[in-house]
C-alpha cells in the first residue's frame, strides 16, 4: 500500500464567522502531484498554510498529518519534512541569489563547504549560475520562482508546497516551472500544488480536488473529473457513406448526424460500460466505424460547473471512487 504524505480529516478554518474550509479531507500518496484548485479566496493558501504549520486549524478539524507527523503535536518534525515555496516567498531582494542560497543553508545547518556545495548545484540546475551575483529584486518572476524552489530545496524536502508557483509567470516561465516540478516528483518528492490554472493542474497532477464553498466539490485525476460534468460524447466516423447511413439509422435520435464528415456524435459520460453498449448496438447491426473517439470535457468545464452556479451536482464520495481511470481523454480505436 502507498503510503500517504498528507492526510487531513475535517479540516476546518474560520475567521469570525467566515467559514474558510469547512471540513475538508485529504488523502496525497507519496511521491504524488496533487493539485487544491479552486477559484480566488477559494481557501487554497489557507489549507497550505495549516498544512505546513503556519497557521493552525479550528480545533474541532480532524486529524491533519503531513509526512507521517501530526502537525499539532509534531510540527517541528513536520517543518524539517516539507519545503514551502509561492505567494509568501522567502526571497529577500535585498540580498544577491547567492547569498539567499546560502542563508538558507546556514538556517539548514549545513557546514561552511557543504553549503557552497548545495548553493552551487542549485544554481546550476535551477539556470541561475549568471545570476547568482546579482540583487535578487533584479530577477525576473520566473527567476525569483526558481530561487524560491532553490531555497526550498536546500534542506532535501520529501513534501513541497508549491502555491500558486506560477501564477503572473509567462508562457516559457511556465513551462520551464512545470518541467522543474516533474524533476521532482521523478525524484520522489511529494507536491501539493495550489493552483487557478486547470491546464496546470491537468498537465501536472495525479489527482486533482476542487475547492468550492469551504469544501471539496470533487476530486479524482483529471480524466476523472472530465467525465462527471456532461458534455461528453462518443465520435464515429466513417469513409463508406453507406456504412454511415446504416448507423445513422440503427442509432437513430441517439445520434447528431454530420453528413458532410460523414460523423456521428453520440451523447456519453465515456465510462466502459456506455462504450460497450453502443459498441455492442453497432455490432448487433454489423456496422464497423472506421474511427471512434471518446471526447471528454476539459477541466474547463469542470471547473465552472462545479465552482459556478449551475445545477451540476457535487461528485458524492461514491462516484470518486468509482470513477475509472482508465479512460484516456482521446481514445482512438
Ligand atoms: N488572516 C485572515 N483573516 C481573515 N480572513 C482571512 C485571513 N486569511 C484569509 N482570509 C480569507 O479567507 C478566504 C480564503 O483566503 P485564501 O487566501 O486561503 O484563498 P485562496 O484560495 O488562496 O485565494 P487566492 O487564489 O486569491 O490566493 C478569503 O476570503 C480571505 O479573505
Amino acid at each position: 500500500m502507498t503510503s500517504l504524505a498528507i492526510a487531513a480529516n475535517a479540516l476546518r478554518k474560520s475567521y469570525g464567522d467566515k467559514t474558510v474550509l469547512d471540513g475538508i479531507d485529504l488523502a496525497v500518496p507519496a511521491g504524488s502531484v496533487f493539485a487544491l484548485l479552486g477559484p480566488n479566496g477559494a481557501g487554497k493558501t489557507t489549507a497550505v498554510k495549516i498544512l505546513s504549520t503556519l497557521i493552525t486549524p479550528d480545533p474541532d478539524s480532524g486529524e491533519l498529518r503531513v509526512g507521517g507527523h501530526d502537525v499539532a503535536t509534531e510540527a517541528q518534525t513536520v517543518r524539517a519534512a516539507i519545503g514551502v515555496t509561492g505567494q509568501f516567498s522567502a526571497v529577500d531582494g535585498l540580498i544577491t541569489g547567492e547569498e539567499n542560497m546560502l542563508l538558507m543553508a546556514d538556517l539548514h545547518h549545513l557546514s561552511k563547504e557543504e553549503g557552497r556545495r548545495v548553493t552551487a548545484e542549485l544554481l546550476e540546475r535551477f539556470d541561475l549560475v549568471e545570476a547568482a551575483k546579482k540583487p535578487a529584486s533584479t530577477y525576473s518572476g520566473g527567476m525569483k520562482r526558481r530561487l524560491d524552489i532553490a531555497m526550498t530545496l536546500v534542506g532535501s524536502p520529501r513534501i513541497i508546497f508549491l502555491d500558486e508557483p506560477t501564477t503572473g509567470l509567462d508562457p516559457r516561465s511556465r513551462h520551464t516551472m512545470w518541467q522543474i516540478i516533474r524533476e521532482l516528483v521523478t525524484g520522489g518528492v511529494t507536491v501539493f500544488l495550489t493552483t487557478q490554472y486547470l491546464e496546470e493542474a491537468d498537465e501536472l497532477a495525479d489527482r486533482i480536488a476542487v475547492l468550492s464553498n469551504g469544501k471539496i466539490a470533487a476530486e479524482g485525476s483529471a480524466e476523472e473529473l472530465k467525465r462527471i460534468v456532461p458534455g461528453g460524447h462518443v465520435k464515429l466516423r466513417f469513409t463508406d457513406p453507406a456504412a454511415y447511413r446504416n448507423a445513422a439509422t440503427a442509432l437513430g435520435d441517439a445520434a447528431a448526424r454530420d453528413d458532410d464528415a460523414l460523423a456521428l456524435q453520440i451523447p456519453s459520460d465515456g465510462s466502459q460500460r456506455a462504450l460497450r453498449s453502443l459498441l455492442d448496438r453497432l455490432d448487433a447491426d454489423g456496422i464497423e466505424a472506421d474511427e471512434l473517439t471518446v471526447h471528454t470535457p476539459d477541466l474547463d468545464d469542470v471547473f465552472f460547473a462545479l465552482t459556478g452556479d449551475t445545477n451540476i451536482p457535487a461528485q458524492s464520495a461514491q462516484s470518486a471512487q468509482s470513477a475509472q481511470s482508465a479512460q484516456s481523454k482521446e481514445s482512438v480505436r
